[in-house]
């Protein structure tokens, strides 16, 4: 029994580690998973290109559908990754999804989205890699789009279209979420809450720039990557808690912004923001 699945990363509009509401919109770069049952119990995973990563999540999704869906099987769990881990563009959220809906393909089950999005948030949590359950940034990798959620009850609070060009600057050092100093994100509450409503209006370009600035503050991350995007992006911000910075806008003018980055350290690349969200088989 085999199943595949794949499901897009995702930029940041809302972090969530000040008031526990998130904004996040997905991009066009996917994680693929595959996953094959077996008859015996055990469970195990391996990331492409990434032998020595930490694998708990991706089980975990396979055990926690096997658990409710399944009767028992154990499995090999496979993942291939164009989101770059723990860059602040949701590459565990991708990995979840994906392995989750590959596990479901395995088992010939088709299940409300809703409720797959569930599992993954369970797992990435029971794997201790997110603080709130990232309930935005998954939910932006399921179903596609812009999204801001309610991440403490992964309550859906808004969900809109978007259609940017979308440079992405990541540069080498990675920042893993479960490190990020929670203390420091709080004292930019009220600026929170100034990006959700900007972004409940629909402003999500504006609302993304308001959260870069108040984010590479409280985190202690460079504001001269928005100040370069500024002149010409219809909106910037750092990406999650870092390191990935993110700019949006029409194609032309993210090719100005892309000089610029192209100076710093790591890697740019252009992409668009995604419709769909994950896809099974
Ligand atoms: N392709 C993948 N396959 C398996 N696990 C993954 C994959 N991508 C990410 N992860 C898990 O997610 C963690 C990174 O999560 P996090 O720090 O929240 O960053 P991000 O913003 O990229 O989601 C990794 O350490 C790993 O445990
Ligand atoms: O761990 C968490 O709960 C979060 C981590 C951050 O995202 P990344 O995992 O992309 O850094 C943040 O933007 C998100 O709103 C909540």
């Amino acid at each position: 029994m085999e199943g595949h699945a794949s499901a897009p990363g995702a930029g940041t509009i809302l972090n969530a580690l000040a008031t526990g509401t998130g904004g996040a919109f997905a991009i066009d770069r996917e994680t693929t998973a595959a996953v094959e049952l077996t008859d015996d119990h055990s469970i195990t995973g391996a990331i492409e290109g990434a032998p020595d990563a930490d694998t708990y999540l991706i089980e975990r999704c396979v055990e926690l559908v096997v658990e409710e869906y399944g009767d028992g099987e154990g499995g090999r769990v496979r993942t291939e990754s164009e989101v770059p881990m723990a860059a602040g563009l949701k590459s565990s959220s991708a990995a979840a999804n994906a392995v989750v809906l590959a596990t479901l393909n395995a088992l010939g089950r088709e299940i409300p989205r809703e409720a797959a999005l569930d599992l993954g948030i369970r797992a990435a949590k029971d794997a201790g890699i997110t603080i709130t359950g990232c309930a935005a940034g998954a939910r932006a990798s399921m179903f596609g789009g812009a999204v801001l959620a309610d991440n403490t009850t992964t309550e859906l609070l808004h969900t809109g279209e978007v259609d940017w060009d979308v440079l992405i600057w990541m540069p080498d050092e990675r920042a893993f979420s479960a490190d990020a100093d929670i203390e420091r994100c709080e004292r930019v509450a009220p600026l929170a809450d100034l990006v959700a409503d900007l972004a409940f209006d629909g402003a999500y370009e504006r609302a993304m720039t308001v959260n870069g600035f108040a984010f590479c503050a409280a985190l202690d991350f460079p504001t001269d990557p928005l100040l370069d995007a500024l002149p010409h992006a219809a909106g910037t911000s750092l990406s999650g808690s870092g390191s990935s910075y993110t700019a949006v806008g029409e194609r032309e003018a993210l090719e100005k912004v892309q000089e610029a980055w192209d100076d710093y350290e790591g890697d740019t690349w252009l992409t668009t923001t995604r419709t769909d969200g994950a896809r099974m088989g």
